[in-house]
């Protein structure tokens, strides 16, 4: 039934202004999945996962994630979106002048958390989620890129999102680190989070089974990535897919973290200001 999907597109076209970066997307992710999304450089795996937190707006077709018309979401409604979704891309983008412990921190306050025994109780169940309670002290430039991009992850997990995009999570580490990194993911999927991972390495694919689609690399047209097993789907279009997968380390996405910042920050009544944030 369709109420039962967590994200459902019927006919999106993915767009930056005017062009037209996938065409037609068919696209139903049930709770609790594990999602690859592949597709060589330049593909629209981003700006796919980008219209799901309401940074590219959807102007043609159907969409909607958890109760969100994104077709019709409201300005407003975007920082309460977002909050239900944790989103990690593959520069880490820590707060350099503080440590571990003070960047979560600083992400629940602005989130609306008030209570420091909670705030403190959540950084630490997070940081003991990824393995990283040793570490929450340090700052940034004192970890490894794999240790940093572990914060990351519990930070992503900070409000208990439903959902988590993960968006070339491993681009910046070695393939060893990287693998830890995707078994990671896969382990807070099996507790129950829908995980989305879109990558061109189709080695995760092999390591940690997951729901595979693909991006087309046509510019204009011509992609929609395979739909899911839906035997009362009623869309006429048939899906397509590309087979190739080039290995690229340039992802360029990371405008949003800040973006989720401000936004989250802009929402907020409650929203404590910078000199409230420090202990
Ligand atoms: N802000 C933007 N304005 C205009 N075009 C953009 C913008 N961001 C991305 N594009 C274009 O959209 C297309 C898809 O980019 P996108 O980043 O979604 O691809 P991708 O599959 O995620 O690639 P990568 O693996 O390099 O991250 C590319 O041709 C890119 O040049």
């Amino acid at each position: 039934m369709e109420e039962n999907y967590l994200i459902n597109y019927q006919g999106v076209d993915v767009c930056h202004g005017d062009l037209v970066i996938l065409h037609n997307v068919q696209w139903k992710i049930a709770q609790g999945e594990f999602i690859y999304l592949l597709g060589k450089v330049g593909s629209g795996k981003s700006s796919l996962l980008k219209t799901l937190y309401g940074e590219i707006p959807v102007e043609e077709g159907e969409a909607h994630i958890f109760d969100y018309n994104l077709s019709r979401i409201k300005r407003r409604q975007i920082p309460l979106l977002r909050r239900k979704i944790g989103i990690i891309f593959q520069d880490f983008q820590l707060l350099a002048d503080r440590s571990v412990y003070d960047n979560l921190v600083f992400v629940l306050k602005a989130t609306g958390w008030k209570n420091k025994q909670e705030i403190s109780e959540q950084v630490l169940q997070v940081l003991q989620q990824v393995g990283m309670e040793h570490a929450k002290y340090k700052f940034p430039h004192q970890l490894s890129g794999g240790e940093q991009q572990r914060v990351v992850i519990a930070r992503a997990l900070l409000n208990s999102p439903e959902l988590i995009l993960a968006d070339e999570p491993t681009g910046n580490v070695d393939m060893e680190t990287g693998e830890k990194l995707m078994a990671l993911l896969h382990e807070i999927h099996r507790a129950g989070t829908t995980v989305i991972v879109a990558t061109h390495n189709v080695r995760w694919v092999e390591l940690f089974p997951g729901r595979i689609f693909h991006c087309t690399t046509q510019k204009l047209e011509g992609q929609k990535s395979t739909d899911i097993e839906d035997e009362s789907a009623t869309q006429t279009e048939e899906p397509s897919e590309i087979e190739e997968i080039v290995p690229d380390e340039t992802s360029n996405l990371h405008s949003a973290l800040s973006e989720l910042e401000e936004q989250a920050e802009s929402d907020s009544d409650t929203k404590p200001s910078e000199e409230s944030i420090s202990e």
